[in-house]
């Protein structure tokens, strides 16, 4: 159909409206109100009425390019698009052009040099938070290269992305679409996607010895979160439940990490990470302010069970406020998140934390600042060799352990885990790109005391 009304069939039918309604918890459905109207002339005109206020509505997407990941999550992700999204970007006259990846990396790799990007209004995937990452990975980089900028100069100012990304969720985690979202649920997503809204959102860029290795959105986690995932990739033929199980053993591992964090603060941003109030949709403190003075660097040394940046809450269902929640979306800033070398039991209490409302930063060992650039640099490596060393130290390590079975020491070097991706290096700088990228979102909406008032329906 190539306009929101159907069926338009001769002589009195039925019109049929198509519209956004709200259910529980942040979910939308797509409901409909069939008029009848004895008058051919009146219906004709509501009918053409309806068709050029919807057209005028120039957010809205007409043609997408869509990219579905087979194998993520639990491996539902064509189904889910084929019964639940493609049946209603039909409904809402949106076109698509659709691609089931082959390989990790097809959806990047076809973004950076292949997609011909001026045909679509936006590009959706269908899968998680790594399927997502590919598809920034494509359009910033696509961006940076049309633009003539250069992505491994860590100062270099990055150059936003025109097209929109919409997220179907079919992960493991799905984080980013839950905290933009607040619920992870296709039909949600992919009327965000129809009705146009936009989320401006940070990205972070990670670099070694001004080489660019990743951007993140999400998290950038060493020791705990690293440990979780390197062990977890191992075990992909769990699903989701990988995540638990290499969770609960590297808690039981409990290894630190010895290093030093420098960082930027952002002091002149109205919110801190300890505020109560939550990023949510609307007018809010999301913005990019412009440092106003040059503040000095900030650094702490020490013993780390788990270094931690969430450039935005990181709520998911295992833990529904989030790693950072009272982080931005797109306020230009990422909050790091510092834990120190503690008893199990101690981390056990500030792990328990995020699955309730409690405040997780609220213990000795635990600190947090809000930062725009922060650089991390093991103990026992400040120079390139450090992958030799890091190589070197693993066959030291497990020497030692197995000469020493008893022994409790750690080894030298974790991994970050960005985004669920492992980093190849243990030093890393980051910096944050305000608004970088835009999403079909609007960010997560506060229930409303009279809904139907405060949130009137919306036709498709
Ligand atoms: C006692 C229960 C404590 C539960 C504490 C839960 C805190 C969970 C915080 C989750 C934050 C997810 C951040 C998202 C990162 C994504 O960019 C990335 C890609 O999808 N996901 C992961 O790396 C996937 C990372 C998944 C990490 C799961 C960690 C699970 C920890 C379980 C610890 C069990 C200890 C039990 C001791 C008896
Ligand atoms: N056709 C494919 N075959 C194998 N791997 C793929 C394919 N398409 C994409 N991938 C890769 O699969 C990885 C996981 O995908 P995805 O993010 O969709 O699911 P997930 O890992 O289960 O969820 P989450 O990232 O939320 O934990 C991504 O890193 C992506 O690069
Ligand atoms: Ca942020």
């Amino acid at each position: 159909p190539s306009s929101p009304l159907y069926p338009v069939t001769p002589s009195r039918p039925p019109s049929t409206v198509s519209y956004v309604e709200r259910a529980r918890q942040h979910r939308w459905r797509c409901s409909d109100v069939t008029f009848h109207c004895s008058d051919g002339a009146l219906r004709q005109q509501w009918i053409q009425t309806i068709r050029e206020q919807l057209t005028a509505l120039t957010s809205r997407p007409k043609h997408l390019l869509v990219y579905i990941n087979p194998y993520g999550g639990k491996q539902q992700g064509e189904c889910i698009y084929e019964q639940k999204v493609a049946p209603l970007f039909a409904c809402a006259s949106i076109s698509t052009d659709v691609i089931v990846t082959e390989h990790a990396n097809h959806a990047r790799d076809h973004l950076k040099t292949e997609a011909e990007l001026k045909k679509y209004d936006g590009v959706v995937c269908v899968g998680g938070d790594g399927m997502f990452s590919e598809i920034v990975h494509g359009l910033v980089s696509r961006t940076q290269r049309d633009n003539g900028v250069d992505q491994n100069s860590p100062e270099e100012k990055l150059v936003p992305c025109s097209l929109r990304i919409g997220i179907i969720p079919a992960g493991s985690t799905d984080c980013i679409c839950y905290a933009t979202v607040g619920i992870n649920d296709p039909v949600t997503s992919a009327l965000h996607v129809i009705v146009g809204d936009s989320q401006p959102m940070d990205v972070c860029s990670v670099h070694h010895n001004n080489t660019f290795l990743r951007y993140s959105i999400s998290l950038l986690g060493y020791g705990f979160y690293g440990d979780v995932l390197a062990d977890s990739e191992r075990k992909r033929w769990m699903g989701p439940a990988r995540y638990d199980f290499s969770g609960f053993k590297t808690f039981l591992t409990h290894h630190h990490y010895e290093g030093a964090v420098s960082f930027l603060p952002a002091t002149d941003i109205l919110g801190t990470p300890r505020d109560k109030t939550r990023c949510r949709a609307g007018p809010n403190l999301c913005f990019c302010s412009i440092p106003e003075y040059e503040v000095g660097w900030g650094v702490v040394r020490g013993k780390f069970l788990a270094i931690n940046a969430a450039s935005m809450s990181c709520a998911c269902p295992r833990s529904p406020m989030g790693l950072s929640p009272a982080a931005h979306l797109a306020d230009g800033t990422t909050d790091l998140i510092l834990v120190r070398k503690c008893s199990r039991f101690n981390f056990l209490r500030h792990l328990l934390r995020h699955t309730s409302k409690d405040d997780q930063f609220d213990m000795t060992f635990v600190e947090v600042h809000r930062v725009r650039r922060f650089r991390f640099t093991p103990r026992h490596c400040q120079n390139d060799s450090e992958l030799d060393l890091r190589e070197n130290g693993k066959q030291l390590f497990s020497q030692i352990c197995r000469d020493h079975p008893a022994c409790s020491c750690s080894p030298a070097y974790s991994s970050w885990n960005c985004d669920g991706e492992i980093l190849p290096h243990a030093a890393i700088e980051v910096g944050v790109h305000c608004q970088l990228i835009k999403l079909f979102a609007r960010g997560i909406e506060e229930q409303p005391l009279f809904e139907d008032l405060a949130n009137p329906p919306c036709a498709l």
